[in-house]
């Protein structure tokens, strides 16, 4: 064995301590042995050929070259998905998760296709009829045509409704024009769209017969196919420097009196004939919002794998790192024998694992909700609403912090670029603003929840994932503290009913005070968005648990072991975290709590010899984690010594800017 494929010598004995059977638990993580093996085959297709094909780290380039490069690398990964990936899985995985997870392969930050592939194609299956589909998905599929979502403009993000650009019908010649108004009319953000994308999904408020029908969505060229200079009458560019996607290309984008054919406008859900006349959507008035709602429920996956991708860095770093001594004289130990590095690290185990099993979960309800709507029924979509932006909002929220937390788990080194860990963190904090800020998204889980409550207050049965309320109307006080799962479960319950009832109560007693709907329900907003998190929370632990049980049925005793170790270690977590909470709205004890506590401390306990094992388990190949300190082998210090040698700095062993400046400097006289 040479020294480059030699393994740790710590990493290697903590894979002979592991005790359960690795290979079983990814098969669990990727939905059965099937997937395991598919998303493998995969792998070895699209990264056999040696993914990482920089010479020099992105992170050196210039703004100009690290977009040319990131350009160069998508186009080299969409032939090999092109040609051969594709072969093996049917077109059909066109933009699947294991596709976008190869893809970390090849880009640190992020690929200027992500949002053609992430949200224009989504928007053309979702909002085009069959037709429509017919004229642009195979072009679209094909990388025929480039596309972005062009959707936030400079003045507005969040409020939809007030977005400004607008796009006016033409009977006389059959086109809709498009314009920007003002200034805070332009477009801003779209991914890809900046000096990647020839195309781009338009969201405009439709003017037709004199009358505004609020915002709708289109298919617009807006740039040459052959030159790929922006057509007459838009305006594109770059928006500049940001923190991470910064190989996104996000853009800006105006348009002066541009015109567009009328059959580019997205029609599936609402027409505008050839006279002008607007046919409305029959089914639901949120439908244009519908490719927001399909990725809101991807994220939640994006953030398990990303935080996945982080634990993994950290749990074989901290293996490897040895620092500090218990005792005098004695060895110094691995930093992940310490309880408070296994207690910032273990939840993110767990977390990665409760995100994975609910955005499964979540992706399903997705699927099922969308049958029910091809038959017309649209009574599941409000709930599936309030479920997919609660969910985005903790899980993006959660993994960012998390992912932090393996940041600061790796001291000094984490803070390196080639650790992977700053990337990773840039990547997943901007997941939790971009798809629908944090506070707005749990503010409209939090007009559900008012309204299922009002519904179980009059003995209606509620859906399932609030049927919680219809039990707290039937039973007195508080709710009996219980250290199971279950019964940590439904106090978790409780304490969000409870704090849904003081919303309401809240918002009735200052609507009898005086104040009407709108300013009542925006004094109660700090108190809702509060319930809606601890709502989101009681979802997040009921399906962990939930799965976990149904999962592990068949497992081997030593998985069903481990796995019950982590989801336990998950709910003791939240249960002390917010203890406060527990206090108010079960019957804990004092001692109950202390009890917690040992518990918490002695499963970390537990499952310490187990960490490598279960991160191993999430099975990231080196080529997608790209990491200097959380490659399998464990070879950080070789790994930082080697990358240093990548460093344009050190090309030189003395930099022009020592004769330039620094000389002269240090030779002028006081
Ligand atoms: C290879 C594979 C590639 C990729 C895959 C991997 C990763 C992920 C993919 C891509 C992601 C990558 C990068 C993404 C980059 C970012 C893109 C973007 O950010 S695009 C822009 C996103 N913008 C937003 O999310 C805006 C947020 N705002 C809103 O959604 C709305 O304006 C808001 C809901 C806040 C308010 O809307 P409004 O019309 O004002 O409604 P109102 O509050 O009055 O509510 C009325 C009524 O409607 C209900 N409702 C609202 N929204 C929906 C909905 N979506 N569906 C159903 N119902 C909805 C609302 O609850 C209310 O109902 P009630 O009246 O209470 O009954
Ligand atoms: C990296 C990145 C990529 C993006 N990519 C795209 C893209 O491809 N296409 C696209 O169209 N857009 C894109 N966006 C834009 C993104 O969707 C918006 O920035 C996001 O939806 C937030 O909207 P905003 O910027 O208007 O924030 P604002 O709404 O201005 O939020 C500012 C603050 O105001 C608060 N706030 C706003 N409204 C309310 C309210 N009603 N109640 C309480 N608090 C409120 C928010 O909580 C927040 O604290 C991207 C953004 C980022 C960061």
């Amino acid at each position: 064995m040479t020294s480059k494929n030699k393994i740790n010598e710590d990493l290697a004995n903590e894979r002979r301590k592991c005790n359960f059977n690795i290979e079983e638990v990814t098969y669990i993580l990727d939905g059965g042995k099937e997937k395991t093996l598919q998303r493998k085959k995969i792998e070895d297709v699209a990264l056999n050929g040696g993914a990482s094909v920089d010479d020099i780290p992105e992170e050196y380039l210039s703004a100009r070259e690290r977009y040319e490069n990131a350009i160069r690398k998508s186009c080299i990964y969409t032939n090999i998905v092109k040609n051969e990936v594709l072969e093996i899985t049917g077109i059909e995985n066109y933009g699947s998760p294991v596709l976008r997870r190869t893809g970390d392969a090849f880009f640190k930050d992020i690929s200027p296709f992500m949002l053609h592939l992430g949200m224009f194609v989504p928007s053309i299956i979702g909002q085009c009829t069959a037709e429509q589909q017919a004229t642009w998905l195979p072009r679209a599929l094909d990388m025929k045509i480039i596309g972005a979502y062009a959707q936030t403009e400079l003045g507005h993000g969040t409020f939809i409704r007030g977005l400004e650009t607008t796009a006016t019908y033409d009977p006389e010649t059959e086109e809709f024009v498009l314009h920007s108004p003002t200034i805070t009319s332009y477009k801003w953000w779209a991914g890809g769209l900046g000096r990647t994308a020839n195309h781009c999904t338009v969201v405009a408020q439709l003017y037709t017969q004199g009358k505004c029908h609020g915002t709708h969505l289109f298919i617009v060229q807006i740039r040459d196919l052959e030159t790929h200079m922006p057509l007459p009458g838009v305006k594109v560019g770059e928006i500049g420097p940001r923190m991470g996607f910064n190989t996104a290309d996000n853009g800006f984008l105006g348009f002066n009196n541009y015109r567009i054919p009328r059959m580019n406008m997205m029609m599936k859900n609402a027409q505008v004939l050839k006279d002008g006349t607007y046919v409305k959507a029959a089914r639901h008035g949120k439908l244009t919002y519908g490719t927001m709602v399909f990725v809101r429920v991807t994220l939640v996956g994006e953030a398990s794998f990303n935080l996945a991708k982080a634990v993994t860095i950290a749990v074989r770093y901290s293996a490897v790192r040895r620092q500090s001594e218990l005792r005098p004289g004695s060895i110094e130990p691995q930093i992940l024998d310490y309880p408070t590095q296994q207690h910032k690290l273990f939840i993110c185990i767990a977390t990665a694992h409760a995100f994975q099993l609910t955005a499964s979960w979540l992706w399903n309800t997705f699927t099922a909700v969308q049958a029910e709507m091809k038959k017309g029924n649209v009574d599941t979509l409000p709930e599936l609403h309030a479920l997919s932006s609660c969910l985005k909002a903790l899980s993006t929220s959660d993994a960012t912090a998390y992912i932090e937390q393996c940041r600061f788990a790796c001291g000094g080194h984490g803070y390196m670029l080639s650790s992977n860990l700053p990337f990773l963190y840039a990547f997943v904090v901007a997941t939790r603003t971009y798809e629908g800020d944090y506070t707005v998204l749990l503010l409209q889980t939090a007009r559900f929840l008012v309204k299922a409550w009002e519904q179980a207050e009059s003995g209606k049965v509620v859906t399932p994932t609030v049927a919680y309320l219809n039990r707290h109307f039937t039973t007195n006080g508080k709710m009996i503290w219980d250290n199971s799962p279950e019964g940590i479960i439904r106090v978790f319950q409780s304490v969000a009913a409870g704090k849904i009832s003081l919303c309401v109560r809240s918002i009735r007693n200052r609507i009898t005070s005086g104040m009407d709907h709108e300013d009542a329900w925006l004094m109660t907003t700090v108190q809702l968005v509060n319930a809606a998190e601890a709502h989101c929370r009681s979802v997040i632990l009921h399906t962990y648990w939930n799965e976990i049980v149904r999962l592990t049925k068949h497992s081997s005793d030593n998985v069903k072991t481990v796995l019950n170790q982590l989801v336990m270690l998950y709910l003791t977590y939240w249960a002390l975290e917010r203890t406060g909470d527990l206090l108010r709205y079960s019957t804990i004890s004092e001692n109950d709590i202390d009890l917690l506590q040992r518990q918490y401390e002695e499963l970390l306990v537990k499952i310490r010899p187990n960490a490598v094992g279960l991160v191993d388990a999430f099975d990231i190949r080196d080529e997608i984690l790209q990491s200097t300190l959380g490659s399998y082998d464990g070879r950080v210090y070789e790994r930082l010594m080697e990358e240093v040698q990548k460093n344009p700095l050190n090309k030189e062993p003395v930099d022009p800017s020592f004769h330039k400046y620094l000389k002269p400097l240090m030779k002028s006289k006081i």
